[in-house]
């Protein structure tokens, strides 16, 4: 369906009467562009917080405020303009400064509009060795050893970037050599069970108590030929599984491992690794605490900002 967006240039003071001013007149929604927004965007570190955005490259007004709403086929929008220019003109008598209230209108097509967010997101080179490519750009490896984990960055967490995720990937680039069984549990985008095959893998099966975040997964394994064969299925962490695994990765929160850790044991065969993420600083001392109470040795411990992650093994007779 075609839509039409009528725009209303205004001041930041304005936006709010303008947007009820558009909202009134039957707008489906509408988009506030206030370069005092974006002031503060710019702020943001956006690879922090998993996204490969970059707001730098997101056209935006350079003083006061756009408000622009979206108007469906059935509202005929000529018939409209003159009026809300009318009323927003009228916003003076508010002491409202709505100047330079210019009102325009555009054509917008659906099919442009939903895919229009994908322009600002980029390759993110996440580790020495894992790259992730959103799926809609041509990238190539730019050396030997890159490796690349395309994603569809959907609906479910995991566009790699985040440290939870950076974490465990790094902490995958230690205990993978090759041909290693591996559970992934709370896959989300499926991101980790990629990586863990680029590093060299051999089986995987990954879970999500989130069927979302399954149907997520099976897309973007789709993507990667090399995770073709990762079974992926809706479970709640490990409950009812069984088959060994020589690596049990779970980037989750701290609540949510300390039940896993009793189960991963149990799954591990001696020398197992058992990779954990997801954990805030505040709670690091009572996972390695719980862990080392289940008899694991922990072999390394991770950081990124507030987050930690932890390499724990399961140790032979000797040890
Ligand atoms: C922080 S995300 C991690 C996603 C991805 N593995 C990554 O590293 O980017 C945590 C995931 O765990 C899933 N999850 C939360 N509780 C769970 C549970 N009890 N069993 C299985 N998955 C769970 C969530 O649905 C979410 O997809």
């Amino acid at each position: 369906m075609d839509w039409m967006a009528v725009t209303v240039a205004t001041t930041n003071e304005a936006v709010e009467a303008v947007s009820n001013i558009l909202m009134e007149h039957g707008a489906s929604g509408v988009q506030i562009d206030d370069e005092k927004d974006y002031e503060q965007l710019a702020q943001v570190d956006w690879a922090q917080k998993g996204e490969i955005l970059n707001v730098n490259e997101i056209p935006h007004v350079k003083s006061g405020a756009k408000v622009t709403a979206y108007f469906p086929a059935t509202v005929y929008v000529p018939e409209i303009v003159p009026e809300i220019k009318r009323q927003v003109d009228g916003l003076k008598a508010y002491d409202l400064d709505a100047a330079p209230a210019e009102v325009t209108t555009d054509r917008v097509d659906e099919s442009n509009w939903a895919t229009e967010w994908q322009k600002y997101y980029h390759p993110v080179q996440v580790t020495r060795f894992l790259t992730v490519v959103p799926s809609w750009e041509d990238y190539q490896p730019k050396t030997r050893d890159e490796r690349l984990i395309i994603l569809d960055p959907g609906m479910a967490f995991g566009t790699g970037t985040h440290p939870t995720t950076k974490l465990s990937m790094q902490a995958l680039e230690i205990v993978i050599h090759g041909g290693e069984r591996l559970i992934d549990v709370g896959t989300g985008s499926g991101v980790l069970s990629i990586a863990a095959k680029q590093l060299g893998a051999g089986d995987i099966r990954a879970y999500d108590l989130d069927q979302v975040a399954v149907d997520s997964a099976k897309k973007n394994l789709a993507l990667n030929p090399v995770a073709a064969d990762v079974r992926v299925a809706a479970n709640d962490l490990l409950t009812g599984i069984t088959g060994e695994a020589d690596i049990i990765v779970a980037n989750i929160l701290a609540e949510v491992i300390l039940p896993l850790i009793p189960q991963a044991w149990n799954l591990l065969p001696v020398h197992g690794y058992f990779v954990t993420s997801g954990i805030i600083s505040d709670k690091i001392d009572q996972i390695l605490a719980a862990q080392r109470q289940q008899g694991f040795k922990i072999r390394q411990t991770l950081k990124m900002g507030d987050w930690y992650g932890v390499i724990a093994q399961k140790p032979g007779e000797d040890e």
